[in-house]
């Protein structure tokens, strides 16, 4: 209830924000981790992740981002969406993992539902989606860019990008499953989701997990130029084939939204999850010092 008023007041004081400096000529609305910019090539916005210092995608995260995507669908002048990260070196690190470490049930279902919701909202957004891909993507940060019609590198060994949740003792739920099948096949995402394979950019891009690789000061001149060729497409035939290759996909979290969340409830809630959690999160600790 609380999170859903807090929603509310977000989305009006936003609509507010955006509609003042739109007068101005600014075109730029920001939540505190989410900071969207509309200059550029008409149509289009620019989304940056600025949950420092990894991106991790907490609750509020979460909630900032769903209310933003969802302003720009309801800006009938925004075709195009470029996603990016503001924080140097990281795309995402994926979910927050403290917010599925040491909680209560509830707490678990209400973000495993606000998950849900940012990816029903990306993944069949009517808008075209092209991530520039600036920094480590693992997990949940790869989701994010699957999400997308178009993923642009960086190419630095440093970064990769996949899948990993079987690393932590955790296991990618059916939706992310698919959507990483029906982007990069069925041998090679079996594969890589029992090995939990973060792959850096030269194997992302020959296995599909991504579709171009740049330097890395060229990634969002490159995402903008793929946004040109996208714009070129007339936007109702382009809808319609994209809500032809996802629908069914999308639905089949829709018609067990419910079930998944008590799946994911009752799965991260074993002790022996959130042991491995532990460890995770201690082997992270660790590698810093
Ligand atoms: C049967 C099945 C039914 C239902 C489903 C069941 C299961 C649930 C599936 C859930 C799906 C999960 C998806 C996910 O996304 S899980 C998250 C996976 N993410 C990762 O593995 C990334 C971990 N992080 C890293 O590898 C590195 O941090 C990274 C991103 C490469 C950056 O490295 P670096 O710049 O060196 O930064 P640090 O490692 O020092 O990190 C800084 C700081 O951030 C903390 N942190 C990192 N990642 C996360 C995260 N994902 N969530 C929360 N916090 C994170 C890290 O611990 C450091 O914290 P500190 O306090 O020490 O400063």
């Amino acid at each position: 209830m609380a999170l859903a008023a807090a929603r509310r007041l977000l989305l009006h004081a936003g609509s507010r924000l955006g509609r003042r400096e739109a007068v101005d000529g600014a075109r730029r609305f920001a939540n505190k981790r989410v900071l969207v910019e509309t200059e550029g090539p008409a149509g289009v916005a620019v989304m940056k992740l600025r949950n420092p210092p990894v991106n991790s995608l907490s609750l509020e995260c979460l909630t900032e981002f769903t209310i933003s995507l969802e302003k720009l669908e309801n800006d009938k002048s925004i075709r195009g969406v470029i996603l990016t990260s503001e924080c140097p070196g990281i795309f995402s690190a994926g979910l927050d993992l403290l917010e599925m470490y040491g909680r209560n049930p509830a707490h678990y279902a209400e973000y495993w539902k606000n998950v849900q919701e940012l990816w029903l909202r990306l993944y069949t957004s009517n808008m075209i989606l092209v991530s520039a891909i600036n920094g480590a993507s693992p997990a949940g940060g790869c989701l994010l860019a699957l999400c997308c019609d178009y993923r642009v590198m960086a190419d630095n060994p440093k970064y990769t990008i996949g899948l990993n949740e079987s690393l932590l003792g955790i296991v990618a739920p059916f939706w992310f499953k698919d959507m990483y099948v029906n982007t990069i096949g069925h041998r090679e995402a079996e594969r890589a989701l029992q090995l939990g394979t973060l792959f850096p950019p030269a194997e992302a891009l020959k296995v599909g997990v991504v579709d171009e690789l740049v330097p890395e000061d060229k990634v969002h001149s490159k995402a903008r130029s793929v946004m040109a060729k996208w714009l070129a497409i007339p936007d109702h035939s382009r809808q319609l084939t994209k809500n032809m290759m996802r629908k069914a996909t999308a639905d089949n979290l829709i018609k067990q939204r419910e079930a998944d969340i008590q799946n994911f409830t009752s799965f991260i809630s074993k002790d022996s999850i959130q042991k491995s959690l532990h460890m995770y999160l201690e082997k992270l600790k660790q590698k810093k010092g």
